[in-house]
């Protein structure tokens, strides 16, 4: 079975794009949802984050997203730390999860992939890519966040001039339309490829 990574900068559409391969039959591996789910159900995770955050780091039991998400991404350093702890669990629980698909290759949806220098780990990698103006007003939309948040989230991805030239398949996610087009033309590639 073949290791598909798929990515993009935060509001790009990688979600939609991995639902349309959903649609297609590919089991799909969410990151950012996984990494949540861990992040509350793993004791060890839980541990980490109490040191690091305090108390407040889970409210109720639930973990205090907006807490983090404030604490984290106007501090380089402090989500450094944060990614230290949560990748290497989610890494490992996709691969288990790989192990128990049965499909000629899974696709792992993660924000994270070039700037965490990932690319290695997949056979292809999948690039979503959307003008930045586009993706703020989506957001903008979608969550209750402001634009200083969403900028703030934009500042610790790279660059989509930088990814561009790692990528192997790069879907330019503004016509749904075109983007479901394309979504069926990578997917008949990978096939014949493998
Ligand atoms: C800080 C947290 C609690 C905020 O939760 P929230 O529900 O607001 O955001 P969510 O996880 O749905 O992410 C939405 C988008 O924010 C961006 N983002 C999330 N984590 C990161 C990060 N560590 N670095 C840069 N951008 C990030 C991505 O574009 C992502 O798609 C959460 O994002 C988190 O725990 N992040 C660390 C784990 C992580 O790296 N997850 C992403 C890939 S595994
Ligand atoms: N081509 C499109 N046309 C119009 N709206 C779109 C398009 N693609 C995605 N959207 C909308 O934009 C928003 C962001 O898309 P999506 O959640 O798929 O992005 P994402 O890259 O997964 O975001 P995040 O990084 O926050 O997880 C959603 O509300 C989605 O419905």
């Amino acid at each position: 079975m073949k290791i598909i990574g798929l990515t993009g900068g935060i509001g790009s559409g990688k979600t939609t794009v991995a639902k349309m391969f959903e649609e297609l039959g590919v089991p799909i591996y969410n990151s950012d949802l996984e990494a949540k789910k861990l992040m509350h159900t793993s004791k060890t995770i839980r541990k980490k984050l109490v040191d690091l955050f305090g108390e407040t780091a889970y409210q109720d039991g639930k973990l205090n997203r907006s807490y983090i998400a404030k604490s984290v991404f106007n501090d380089p350093k402090l989500l450094k730390r944060l990614n230290k702890i949560v990748h290497p669990v989610v890494r490992k629980h996709f691969v288990k999860w790989s192990e128990t698909q049965n499909a000629p290759y899974v696709i792992q949806e993660t924000a994270l992939l070039f700037e965490n220098d990932a690319q290695g780990l997949y056979d292809k990698v999948i690039l979503v890519t959307a003008p930045m103006e586009v993706r703020i007003k989506r957001l903008l939309e979608r969550d209750n966040a402001t634009r200083e948040e969403i900028l703030a989230r934009m500042n610790n991805q790279l660059e989509d001039s930088k990814k561009l030239p790692l990528a192997d398949y790069v879907i330019e996610n503004v016509n749904l339309e075109k983007t479901s087009a394309k979504v069926d033309e990578i997917h008949s590639r990978i096939l014949d490829f493998y």
